[in-house]
């Protein structure tokens, strides 16, 4: 199966050794051992590095040279928390509005988390995040689906826009963390895990077992989406 902009190494977080999909049920079995398994979206303006972030956490490395994220990338990590298998599935949206016009429903639908993510040398990628927290509310998420805000590439520290304080009023406002950090400084590798782990505690200490996740179905009609979308935006 060809996905859009995706490497193989990206297609193998996606699939995992088995080539198969794991995500039609709320509990997987993983060498054994049950692991509830959390939808978590990372949404914000094109070029802020939502794609650089996930690659981070997901594969441990800073993704050189990405390419614009047509429709959606899934990656996934899997994480042991006090002794309980948790499969964080997260969806890698498109920032830019044509790539990501007919896919808007199927990031929302079913979502756990929602990651919002800006350039710290940005303004106006910052500026554009009152408007994705409306996209978000417009879309039935309710208010105890747990968000995070995330400034990133803090290590372009001569060109930064955003001061810390004004992001961390934003954040008050709202009601969400602040993280700063870098997809590309390797000193940040472990802020990154935070963000997300500080997700699946919230989730996994709140949540129910029994999980309403889409279907198999549902994601391959997605993947065949995508690759439509991706043929249509190359011509
Ligand atoms: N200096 C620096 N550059 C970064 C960082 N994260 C991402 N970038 C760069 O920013 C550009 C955009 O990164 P992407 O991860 O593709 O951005 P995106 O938000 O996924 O963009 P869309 O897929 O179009 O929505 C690339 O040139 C990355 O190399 C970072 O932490 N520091
Ligand atoms: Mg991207």
């Amino acid at each position: 199966m060809s996905n859009g902009n995706k490497t193989q190494d990206e297609l193998d977080i996606v699939f995992g050794e088995n080539d198969s999909l794991e995500f039609s049920t709320s509990c997987n079995e993983l060498d054994g051992a049950k692991a509830r398994i959390f939808k978590i979206i990372v949404i914000g303006d094109s070029n802020v590095g939502k794609t650089c972030l996930t690659y981070r956490f997901c594969g441990g490395t800073f993704l050189k040279n990405p390419e614009a994220t047509i429709g959606v990338d899934f990656r996934e990590r899997t994480v042991d928390l006090d002794g309980e298998r948790i499969k964080l599935q997260i969806w890698d949206t498109a920032g830019q509005e044509r790539f990501r016009k007919s896919m808007v429903e199927h990031y929302y639908r079913s979502v756990h988390a929602v990651i919002f993510v800006y350039d710290v040398t940005s303004l106006p990628s910052f500026e554009s995040i009152p408007e994705w927290i409306d996209e978000c509310s417009r879309h039935s998420v309710g208010p105890l689906v747990p968000r995070i805000l995330v400034g990133n590439k803090c290590d372009l520290r001569e060109r930064r826009q955003v001061p810390t304080s004004a992001a961390q009023c934003l954040a008050d406002g709202y009601d969400f963390p602040l993280f700063e950090t870098s997809a590309k400084d390797p000193a940040e590798k472990e802020n990154i895990d935070a963000i997300f782990l500080t997700l699946a505690y919230r989730l996994k200490n709140h949540k129910p077992l029994r999980l309403k996740q889409p279907s198999e179905s549902s994601l391959r009609e997605l993947w065949s989406q995508q690759e439509q979308e991706g043929r249509f935006c190359q011509c």
